[in-house]
């Protein structure tokens, strides 16, 4: 009998077809945040309807704003205007989501009312005082478990201060949270990082009529008085998604994939780069833009991978890409190192550990460090029962690996795709994989 809550996937002979893959996650919170914090009607297409996006309009129906659906992926968003927001009744829950608690906190820091967040048994585990402390230098009220390091995080809106953050960490989540906060703020607020992390709240400020300037790693805005105005938002199809069925067709034999209308943003794009410095064949066509986005369509054939080195400022252009890339690895010639990349540590699981202790149960050996993991190339993949852990990352690379494998791969807690790719399962059957 089927255990609950577990899929399997089995080998396949070769992946086909033209798709597209759901809204981009992180622009999909942002254009919810900005819809709601600005005056006038924004209209989301594309959105995804992923439970993580879902959580960011629950927290923002629940601070008054008014937000219907034509469609799970067309939304529209009342906006109230800064001022507008309203003091939740009631604890804001933001499911398994960090970007939603982290820059909900800086939002909420400069309100002038009281709120209190919490998530799942992932979310309260995640550190929370890489935003805590440089809102706290903005003059923030942020209390939480062990001494405001742990979720539920409760916060007293207050008047915020500009402050210059030199980020210790290439974080986005970081920086929009202090963007967020500074929006309230009389001055400028700036936000330095070591690299270059994903710039989606800089464009999608810029886009909903915020003052914004951005020199090499610095980005700088002018706070205290700023109105923003309701755009008509067609988010990108996600590249983290579309990384699955990058490494999926790169690897089944006799494959061709066209995954069309994906977001190519340059601070996105390091799985293309991987993948390419790995041999991978991969072009983009029909490049453009969705406002300030770039989008192209990625066509995506089999090919020989070769093992490559991970590191440094690609690290955080493909944070997220990294559980698929490690199924791309084992399956190289060569050696695969991942380094810089001790983030992973702290994403919905220690995304290190987790690889390493599923990748076992398939048959793969790994070396995994304090900042990253090795991997020998050409292993064979058994087929066997895997723990996504409730990591749709996790889940959804060993849904890929299934397609080379010896046998079907099984996956417990499988439900957890629902995060960030909904209708993961009846994409990639229309490529022709098998699973039950
Ligand atoms: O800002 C965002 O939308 C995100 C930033 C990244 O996290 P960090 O900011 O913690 O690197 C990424 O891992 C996450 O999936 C989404
Ligand atoms: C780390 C992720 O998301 P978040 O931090 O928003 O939970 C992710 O989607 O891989």
């Amino acid at each position: 009998m089927k255990k609950p809550n577990t899929f399997s996937f089995f080998p396949a002979k070769k992946l086909q077809g033209e798709t597209e893959v759901p809204g981009d996650k992180s622009i999909s919170h942002r254009a919810i945040i900005f819809g709601s914090i600005a005056e006038g009607t924004t209209k989301i297409e594309n959105f995804l309807p992923g439970l993580d996006c879902l959580s960011t309009i629950d927290c923002f129906r629940r601070l008054g704003v008014n937000i219907t659906a034509k469609s799970n992926t067309s939304i529209i968003v009342n906006g109230v205007g800064l001022q507008g927001l309203n003091e939740p009744t009631d604890i804001l829950d933001v499911g398994n989501s960090g970007t939603t608690i982290r820059l909900l906190s800086g939002l909420l820091s400069g309100t002038n009312f009281y709120s209190v967040m919490t998530g799942d048994a992932s979310i309260r585990k995640r550190p929370m005082d890489r935003v805590k402390k440089p809102l706290e230098q903005m003059g923030a009220r942020i209390h939480g478990r062990d001494n405001g390091r742990l979720a539920p995080l409760s916060i007293i809106g207050t008047k915020l201060t500009p402050i210059h953050y030199q980020s210790p960490v290439a974080s986005a989540q970081i920086k929009s949270s202090i963007l967020l906060a500074g929006i309230w703020a009389e001055g400028h607020i700036k936000v330095t990082e070591p690299t270059k992390s994903r710039d989606h709240t800089e464009l999608m400020y810029k886009t909903f009529g915020g003052d914004i300037e951005v020199e090499g790693n610095t980005v700088t805005i002018a706070g205290g008085s700023t109105r923003l105005s309701a755009q008509e938002v067609q988010v990108p199809g996600d590249i983290s998604s579309a990384a699955f069925l990058m490494v999926a067709a790169s690897i089944v034999p006799n494959s061709e994939v066209l995954i069309k209308n994906v977001g190519v943003n340059p601070t996105r794009s390091g799985i293309i780069d991987a993948l390419q410095a790995m041999n991978a064949n991969i072009k983009l066509t029909n490049e453009r833009k969705y406002g300030e986005e770039p989008v192209a369509d990625i066509l995506v054939t089999s090919s020989h991978l070769k093992g490559t080195i991970i590191e440094g400022n690609l690290i955080p252009r493909l944070i997220d890409e990294v559980p698929i890339l490690l199924i791309a690895a084992a399956l190289a010639e060569g050696d695969t190192i991942v380094k810089d990349a001790k983030e992973l540590r702290v994403k919905e699981t220690d995304r290190i550990q987790v690889m390493h202790d599923e990748l076992l149960k398939v048959g793969i050996i790994s070396t995994p460090k304090e900042d990253g993991i090795e991997i020998a190339g050409n292993q064979m993949i058994s087929g066997g029962t895997i723990d996504s852990h409730h990591d749709h990352r996790i889940g959804m690379a060993f849904a890929v690996a299934a397609l080379t494998a010896k046998d079907k791969i099984e996956i417990e807690n499988y439900d957890a795709v629902k995060v960030s790719f909904p209708n993961f399962t009846e994409v990639m059957t229309a490529l022709g994989a098998k699973c039950e």
